[in-house]
């Protein structure tokens, strides 16, 4: 694999199964993933809970190894030239890995030092970092002693301080509540902007929407689809999804739905039916019209428009698991 140098991350066939132990079997956890992120991109990866985000990331920030295929990151290989990658790149995990005997400025500069700064090189720019990131006033504060989100940005700013050329973040504002998420999708905003490549996962819809030029949707271990969320929701994704439980077997008379102009699919699973139209208007009522002609009533209804749980409900055909 040659990697133009205008790529970050590039991978080929990545896979990662994690052996048996004991009575659990092998777990294939990353089963042929194909990526290719270009410098100064904001690229997620999308998926539920195990679908093998922390893996890949993984795989890419040389934590774990691969047991197939190949990753480039910066034009070097993953297994290869994993000293040299641990270099180039910024890595911030899921959860709270900073220093709990030092303060948070401490933090910084020792993360400064260890890749090569002088004293006082580490300290201006764990200062410069932490008035970027409004972390001045807690800049003596213990990282453990600090919010979600004031420590999130803490081992950001700690990720950051050797100028990597790829921050990796691993579900950065899981556990947040949604006013830090926000302020916290400024701040990664603000660095893209200033020309930082970021590769994030997330099993929020919401976030890989609003910050990400490129999305991949992972689940089970594979992508599903990538690209921008535009072109997801154009293809994938473009009709609205109306979800209706009936309160006994659905009533035959809805099959004749799916002849329907505006009407894409219209699926029946026991006591639910799913309809997926370009011209949504009226199929609600019309789905508790027929219910209710036939005796059945309605103890749940949903309407979705295209975005990118329409996409996952397209693709998979089940609802997005959060
Ligand atoms: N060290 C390990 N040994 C065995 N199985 C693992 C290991 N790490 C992860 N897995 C399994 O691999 C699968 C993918 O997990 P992974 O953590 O990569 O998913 P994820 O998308 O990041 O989900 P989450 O957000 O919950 O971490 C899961 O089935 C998980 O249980």
């Amino acid at each position: 694999m040659t990697t133009p140098p205008e790529t970050a991350v590039r991978t080929a066939d990545l896979k990662k199964t994690y052996p048996s132990a004991g009575p659990r079997p092998e777990v294939h956890a990353v089963r042929g993933i194909d990526l290719d992120v270009p410098r100064g991109e904001f690229f997620g990866l999308l998926g539920p809970n195990g679908a093998g985000k922390s893996t890949t990331i993984g795989m890419l920030t040389t934590l774990v190894v691969p047991t197939g295929g190949s990753a480039e990151v910066c034009g070097l290989d993953v297994v290869r030239d994993a000293v040299e990658i641990k270099r180039r790149i910024g890595v911030v995990s899921q959860n709270n890995t900073l220093d709990s005997d030092l303060t948070a400025a401490e933090n910084l500069e020792f993360r400064g030092r260890f890749f090569g700064l002088s004293a006082r090189d580490a300290r201006r720019r764990a200062e410069e970092l932490m008035e970027l990131f409004g972390l001045t006033d807690h800049r003596l504060g213990n990282p453990f002693e600090m919010s979600g989100g004031q420590a999130k940005r803490v081992m950001i700013c700690r990720a950051l301080m050797h100028g990597p050329e790829v921050l990796f973040l691993d579900e950065p504002t899981a556990g947040l509540d949604p006013q830090t998420r926000t302020n916290l999708w400024e701040v990664l905003r603000g660095l893209q902007a200033a020309g930082q490549t970021i590769l994030l996962t997330t099993h929020y819809m919401e976030e890989a929407e609003a910050l990400c030029d490129r999305v991949a949707v992972v689940d089970h271990g594979a992508i599903l689809a990538s690209g921008t969320v535009d072109e997801l929701k154009s293809t994938a994704g473009a009709d609205t999804v109306i979800t209706v439980t009936y309160d006994a077997e659905v009533p035959q008379d809805i099959h004749a739905l799916s002849d329907r102009k505006g009407i894409s699919k219209v699926e029946v699973n026991d006591g639910q039916v799913r309809v997926f139209a370009a011209e949504p208007e009226g199929v609600l009522g019309e789905l508790v019209t027929i219910g209710a002609a036939a005796g059945i009533g309605v103890t749940d209804a949903t309407q979705l428009r295209p975005s990118l749980e329409t996409v996952f409900l397209t693709i998979t055909g089940r609802d997005y698991r959060e």
